[in-house]
């Protein structure tokens, strides 16, 4: 049996029992859209969803829709502003998902609108209409389907509940004022999800797609660690579908050679695939000391072959190279500020063990996600020589 039990577990749509830390988000937008959904008509429910890329704002809506369905009157429709961008292929694409006939061309925007409306009240339809990467949309384009649900129809019901789903703020302060203060401030904030909540998820995701026994802890968290945000104002990090393409990526490449378990090396392949890796640029510019600490950093963790060495392992290690070389040894505190400097670039990840990791105390490990252990040996070889030449 191979590692990946379950693809679909895997795919962008799949939505899984559990959110792990959008608990809040799900309820705000319970709290928002349900009554609606279930009693709609009387009013315009409106939301506006930001966050980075891959902090869950598709998920967490689909999971809206997939507990309330049931009990929902309206239906739901889902745009992705990717696929579908102008007015046309918009309006379109809403008839199509909910079975109305519906002329190609040939009418104006405001008679596209005004058949719409009238074949829902014929039909006596209501729609959670969301707008998905709605920063595709121009604001003109924008504009015209959040004034869209303003519109009532000759019975004076509302038929459309919106949510917008964007990655920032600029998305509404595109919009003329008015439009805006259509959409109010109803607005559910998605944050980066931090190394422990991406932990969360990929664990969970693991359970469900992968082998038992194919993937350790130590595995997730070295994803989690090269995907995580340090904090929820991290922007440049934080996304889950970036780890979870990393976790499975890494599966797959372990199931090719034939092994049953996910190693290291293979996670450092993978998001190798799909984050930038080091450069040999920023590699040339670190002192020369630095480099040989690096080298001994690459080194333990190809000797020992886990995810993680101590810093006072990789010391050890650097002391013997720097023998080799007939180097005088740097003192511990510019090692460790060359860890820090390390970190900075983003070719060393660092975190504190946890209790029961098999380290006495506290101590600080040290990972390298974003490259394969050989190519950096050999750069960093071959640039030291050059340098003592
Ligand atoms: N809290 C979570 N628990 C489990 N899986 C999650 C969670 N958040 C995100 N994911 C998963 O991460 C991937 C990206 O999530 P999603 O598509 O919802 O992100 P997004 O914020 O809509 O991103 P974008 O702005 O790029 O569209 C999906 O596979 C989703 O299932």
């Amino acid at each position: 049996m191979g590692i990946i039990i379950n693809e679909t577990v895997f795919s962008p749509s799949y939505v899984p029992p559990k959110l792990p830390h959008r608990e809040q988000q799900l309820q705000q937008l319970d709290e928002m859209l349900s009554n609606w959904l279930r009693n709609p008509g009387n009013y315009y429910p409106r939301v506006t969803l930001l966050g980075r890329p891959g902090t869950g704002k598709t998920v967490t809506i689909r999971k809206l829709w997939e507990l309330r369905q049931n009990e929902a009157v309206a239906r739901f429709v889902y745009i992705n502003g990717f696929l579908y961008r102008n007015f046309t292929t918009i309006i379109g694409e809403i008839a199509k998902s909910l079975n109305i006939p519906f002329p190609r061309r040939g009418l104006s925007r405001d008679e596209f609108l005004a058949l719409l409306i009238e074949h829902l009240r014929e039909r006596d339809l209501y729609l959670l209409l969301v707008l998905d990467d709605a920063f595709n949309f121009t604001p003109d384009i924008l504009s015209t389907f959040i004034r869209l649900g303003q519109e009532t129809d000759k019975l004076g019901a509302f038929r459309i509940a919106l949510a917008v789903v964007g990655h920032s703020d600029t998305i509404l302060n595109s919009l003329d004022p008015s439009t805006r203060g259509i959409m109010g401030k109803s607005i559910i904030r998605f944050t980066p999800y931090t190394k422990d909540q991406i932990f969360d998820i990929l664990y969970e995701r693991a359970q469900l797609g992968l082998a038992k026994g194919s993937y350790s802890e130590e595995i997730i968290q070295m994803i989690a660690d090269i995907t995580g945000a340090q904090s929820h104002l991290d922007t440049s990090r934080g996304d889950a579908r970036l780890a979870i393409d990393i976790l499975y990526r890494a599966a797959h490449i372990a199931q090719q050679s034939g092994r049953r378990q996910i190693m290291p090396e293979d996670v450092r392949k993978s998001s190798k695939e799909v984050l930038f890796g080091v450069s040999e640029e920023v590699l040339q510019g670190l002192p020369l000391h630095e480099k040989i600490f690096l080298l001994a950093i690459v080194r333990t963790l190809k000797s020992t072959r886990a995810p993680y060495v101590t810093f006072g392992e990789a010391e050890e290690v650097y002391k013997m190279i720097c023998e080799e070389y007939r180097e005088r040894p740097r003192v511990h505190s510019q090692l460790w500020t060359y860890l820090g400097d390390l970190k900075e670039k983003g070719i060393i990840e660092t975190r504190q063990n946890k209790k029961g990791e098999g380290v006495r105390g506290r101590t600080t490990l040290i990972s390298i996600g974003t490259e394969p252990l050989e190519t950096l040996e050999a750069v960093l070889v071959r640039m030291i020589n050059e340098e003592l030449r």
